[in-house]
């Protein structure tokens, strides 16, 4: 008779949580799971699945809130099915809303707080452990994107060996900066040696994580989501309320007809929309890089700075640290583009997306934006951020999971980041030695750990930072199933 296959029954108990990201374009559901059985909750937490919600973000159902709420219940009802029904009980389910609602709140406070009651009568009727669903802040979206990236450890070799080159035996291993880009906002966040949060103190936040502080930068620029940015470059160009605009960053021969109540109708550029102008007016699409970068550029402020430097708008930003994990839209775009490889002189990209933005609209997808994103991704990190390429190193994929702040938020709602290291090491010295040899049984992927335990071992002696301890702790719980 065939043994049963598999591991023990005991080892599969699972818990789960469920965040809906309430996205500015889109709203999509994530579940989590961890081991149960894992004590001080350190298992690895992992997405299991993820649904795409079909039709646009919760904003845009401001004049029908009900429609909000019944959008979400195709994935909830995925979800149901996903969770096993005995946990459905147990298992927390987060709403957190993004730019989106952050634009529909300012605008129309009470159409916002009818959306949400739409949206929470609906999560209601499912049997999870409903936790509320509520607008996160700039700052949290930013903090919790960096909580992400720096849980998730399936990094690209280019960081791999980015994160050596960081190395410093006074510091430990580096921690990752994230690069959000949405449909209406945009977060940087990022440790810097020399930010303590008492130069504007609205950008930091402090994390303790396993026993150690971080101090983190971080600023969530609103109406600079690569949607927003579309509405205020088309608004720089149509003051005058022309009935027809050449626009560089679209292909030549593309054409459309836009509506300038829609155009104008976002607290983002709804002050500037031009007196007597025309119902609609024709884009046409020139398709010239250098232009259209010209256009872009002059939606940033880089005049006034009140504090020691910025990025652009006035906004402090401390000297960028570290290498950054780069999502989102961004990874959609770069990722189109073809311009995901970091290490090509910024030249050579330049002259790629320039032969792009030249194609003409018949000889290219459906897919008009992709000349203004990418366009608007180059100049934000090397205009606005101040990243010089190739030495910067931005890794636009991070393998395996979807990177995002839903994970971060979990983890800090379910206390599964513990914020003291334990009294001891997670295992006895003599481990760490045969574990090189571990990690060549599961690959490449071994090599990044493999740096991270050499890092935990200097820091015994060092005092390395505790969060590469914290990665490292896990992972060994991974793979050796402890
Ligand atoms: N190419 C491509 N673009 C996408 C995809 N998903 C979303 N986008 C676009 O990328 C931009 C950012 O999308 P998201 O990161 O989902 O933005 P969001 O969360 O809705 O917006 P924020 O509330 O500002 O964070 C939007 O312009 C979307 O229309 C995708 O799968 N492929
Ligand atoms: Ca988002």
């Amino acid at each position: 008779m065939a043994k049963p296959q598999g591991p023990h029954p005991g080892l599969m108990l699972q818990n789960y949580g469920i965040v809906l990201d309430a996205g500015s374009s889109h709203t999509a559901l994530y579940i989590y799971a961890w081991p149960a059985e894992k004590d001080n909750n350190t298992g690895r937490v992992e997405q299991t699945h993820s649904c795409k919600v079909k039709g646009k973000g919760i904003s845009s159902y401001a004049s029908q809130p009900w429609k909000a709420g019944e959008s979400l219940t195709l994935c909830m009802q995925e979800a149901e099915q996903k969770v096993p029904n005995k946990r459905h009980h147990e298992t927390p389910l987060y709403l957190g809303a993004t730019a989106g609602m952050r634009l529909l709140n300012m605008e129309n406070s009470s159409a916002s707080d009818k959306v949400f009651q739409a949206v929470e009568k609906a999560l209601q009727k499912f049997p999870f452990s409903y936790q509320g669903a509520r607008i996160l802040s700039g700052q949290e979206e930013g903090a919790f994107g960096w909580v992400t990236v720096n849980y998730l450890d399936d990094l690209c070799s280019c960081c791999v060996l980015t994160s050596m080159r960081f190395l410093s035996p006074s510091q430990g291993l580096e921690t990752t900066g994230a690069l959000d880009l949405g449909g209406a906002s945009t977060q940087i966040s990022f440790v810097s040696d020399n930010y303590d949060g008492s130069e504007s103190p609205s950008n930091s936040v402090t994390f303790r994580l396993y026993g150690n502080d971080y101090n983190l930068y971080t600023h969530s620029f609103l109406c600079y989501g690569k949607d927003q940015v579309l509405r205020l470059a088309l608004a720089q160009q149509t003051q005058s309320g022309p009935r027809t605009i050449l626009d560089p960053c679209f292909h030549p021969g593309y054409t459309e007809i836009k509506n300038y109540s829609v155009l104008y109708d976002s607290p983002c550029v709804s002050g500037r929309k031009p007196q007597g102008a025309p119902e609609n007016f024709t884009l046409r699409g020139n398709g010239s890089f250098g232009q259209c970068q010209e256009i872009v550029k002059s939606v940033f402020n880089f005049t006034s700075c009140k504090y020691s430097q910025c990025s652009f708008n006035g906004v402090f930003q401390p000297l960028l640290q570290g290498p950054f994990g780069a999502f989102s839209a961004y990874y959609f775009v770069m990722n189109f583009l073809n311009l995901t490889d970091t290490s090509i002189p910024l030249d050579t990209v330049k002259d790629k997306l320039a032969r792009y933005c030249a194609t003409p609209w018949d000889e290219v997808s459906y897919l008009a934006e992709y000349c203004f994103s990418g366009t608007y991704i180059l100049t934000l990190l090397t205009e606005g951020y101040n990243f010089t390429f190739p030495s910067s190193c931005v890794y636009f994929q991070i393998k395996g999971s979807d990177a995002g702040w839903t994970l971060g938020y979990m983890l800090n709602l379910t206390n599964m980041i513990p914020a003291e290291a334990p009294d001891k090491p997670p295992l006895p010295h003599y481990v760490w030695a045969v574990l090189p040899i571990c990690g060549k049984v599961k690959g490449q992927r071994m090599l990044l750990n493999t740096v991270l335990q050499i890092t935990w071992i200097q820091g015994l002696f060092r005092r390395t930072k505790a969060f590469s301890q914290w990665r490292v702790h896990l992972w060994l719980k991974d793979i050796l199933s402890i």
